[in-house]
């Protein structure tokens, strides 16, 4: 059974949440109506990288970014996830969520590596647990952007079962080419989906690189963006990852008495 899949490769309003859910409203309501399934967000996609302004704009696991997506998930009956910045007590964190077709979210995972070049240590806190969650009956992994290079953090998330790995992203343009070498990767080595949603536009520091993909256990693309705003869409069979491991049997064939 197919799975159709869609990417909202969209710029975002620097330090401007109410925009951006203005914008990302009307095209989740689009890529519903196309039939999807799983609609992904990029990384951030509320706020940006506008760090230094936290304190005003991220928000608790309640608030209004967090009930829109609830609501939007139910009212169109699809799961939807991306990263949004949280506020924990006096903590910040850059945390995926995904909220399923009842409106519930089953998704909470905080970055767990953070990224110097673009300061996140300085005003960030990093997560330590791992992002697994179903659609439906379908075991998924998810991760925020720098998390991809690092292969034993996804290799240790599929090492459940997962059959997809979610990648959201705000990941710059001169680095693009690694951006797309590290998920074939990534689906390669771990015989899996990559559903990889990165943001298009610049910020005040950077520009990004768009080529949101879809790639299968295979390491083949099944879609990719370009670089400027638009909803990629891709249908998925998961039941190809079960006859690729079966062809090439790495889970069985590891090694964990020599390595993790
Ligand atoms: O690793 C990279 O080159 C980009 C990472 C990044 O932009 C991020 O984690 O936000």
């Amino acid at each position: 059974m197919k799975t159709k899949i869609a990417m909202i490769q969209m710029d975002i309003a620097f330090g401007d949440p109410s925009a951006n859910r203005n914008a990302a409203e009307a095209k989740i309501k689009e890529a519903a109506d196309q039939g999807s399934t799983l609609i992904l967000l990029p990384e951030l996609w509320t706020t940006g990288y506008d760090l230094t302004r936290l304190g005003e704009i991220a928000e608790d696991l309640e608030g209004p970014t967090h009930q829109l997506l609830k609501k939007l998930a139910r009212d169109n009956r699809v799961t939807i996830a991306g990263s949004i910045a949280e506020r924990d007590k006096e903590s910040f964190y850059n945390t995926m969520v995904a909220y399923n077709e009842h409106g519930e979210r089953v998704l909470n995972y905080r970055k767990v590596h953070l990224f110097r070049l673009m300061d996140e240590e300085k005003y960030l806190e990093s997560g330590d647990t791992q992002g697994n969650f179903h659609l439906h009956n379908i075991p998924l992994a998810g991760a925020i952007c720098y998390d991809i290079r690092f292969p034993e953090w996804m290799r240790t998330e599929m090492l459940d079962g997962a059959r997809g790995l979610l990648v959201v992203a705000e990941w710059p343009k001169p680095r693009v080419d690694h951006w797309r070498s590290l998920l074939i990767s990534r689906a390669i080595e771990n015989q899996c989906f990559v559903m990889a949603c990165n943001r298009s536009g610049s910020d005040p520091n950077n520009t990004f690189g768009g080529h949101s993909l879809i790639i299968d256990p295979w390491g083949t693309i099944v879609a990719e963006g370009g670089l400027g705003e638009e909803i990629v869409y891709g249908d998925v069979d998961f039941s190809e990852v079960e006859a690729i491991r079966k062809q090439i049997p790495i889970f069985q064939d590891r090694r964990p008495d020599l390595y993790q």
